[in-house]
């Protein structure tokens, strides 16, 4: 198993007149193909941790490396690079842009990366939605779209540049159990089907004993990292 991500005791603190620690020297190692959940109380650090993982955020101490890089050296350009690469995002609401259609939304990512010629981005976002049971709606804008819908198209354009890892942050969050179920469903397969790690910050504890792996964080700090283990049917 190849490491993916890297953390050796990283920590963030927040800068104020009474600092707050965000993460508290949090050291894993992400391999390929793992299907990972943060978990925790509310403001345990989870989406701090995602950040600091997903590069959206620095570290005030320790060493993150991505795909063997360590990014502690980097500039924002260098990390905006190593992200288009590697990672994708899906959030609690979905953030796709409004005045574009859910194949111009997802074809986004890969304008920003550069490397597919018009044709290939369209086809590429085109064969992603329709991945994603989104076959019809690739000329709606996101307001035409359900919840669960909407958090499809956001997993197509996380998956827009063939990243290694997903990382989610309350995929479910905002979804009946219905889409949620559908969303878990799409992220798993991820993992069995297309060989991407996905770590998902999730309060849903039906989804975090579904998953391979469990990190639970109270305080900014890890307190178990386990494999899961599923239950016989
Ligand atoms: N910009 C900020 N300014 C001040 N405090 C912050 C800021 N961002 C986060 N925090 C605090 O840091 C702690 C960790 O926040 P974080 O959002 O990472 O936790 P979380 O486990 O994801 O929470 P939740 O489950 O409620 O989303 C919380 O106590 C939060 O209030």
């Amino acid at each position: 198993m190849s490491a993916l991500i890297e953390a050796d005791h990283l920590t963030r603190i927040l800068p104020a007149i009474v600092p707050v620690t965000l993460v508290r020297d949090v050291s894993l190692t992400v391999g390929e193909q793992e299907f990972l959940a943060i978990t925790g109380p509310s403001g345990s650090g989870k989406s701090s941790l995602l950040y600091l993982l997903g590069l959206l955020d620095r570290p005030t101490s320790g060493m993150l490396k991505i795909a063997g890089q360590d990014t502690s050296q980097l500039n924002d350009d260098e990390l905006a690079r190593l992200r288009l690469e590697h990672l994708g995002f899906v959030f609690q609401f979905h953030f796709l842009l409004p005045e574009f259609s859910v194949l111009e939304n997802v074809r986004l990512p890969m304008r920003k990366a550069g490397r597919l010629s018009a044709s290939e981005m369209h086809d590429r976002a085109a064969s992603l939605l329709e991945d994603l049971g989104l076959a019809g709606h690739l000329d709606k804008r996101p307001d035409q779209l359900s919840g669960g819908q909407r958090q499809r198209v956001a997993v197509a354009r996380a998956l827009a540049n063939d990243p290694h890892v997903v990382l989610a942050d309350e995929p479910t969050g905002s979804l009946d159990s219905k889409s949620s179920e559908q969303v878990f469903t799409i992220l798993k397969d991820l993992v069995r089907e297309r060989g991407k790690t996905v770590i998902a910050v999730t309060h849903d504890m039906d989804i975090a004993a579904r998953v391979d792996r469990r990190i639970h964080l109270v305080d900014g700090r890890v307190v178990s990292d386990e494999r899961v283990v599923q239950a016989a049917v």
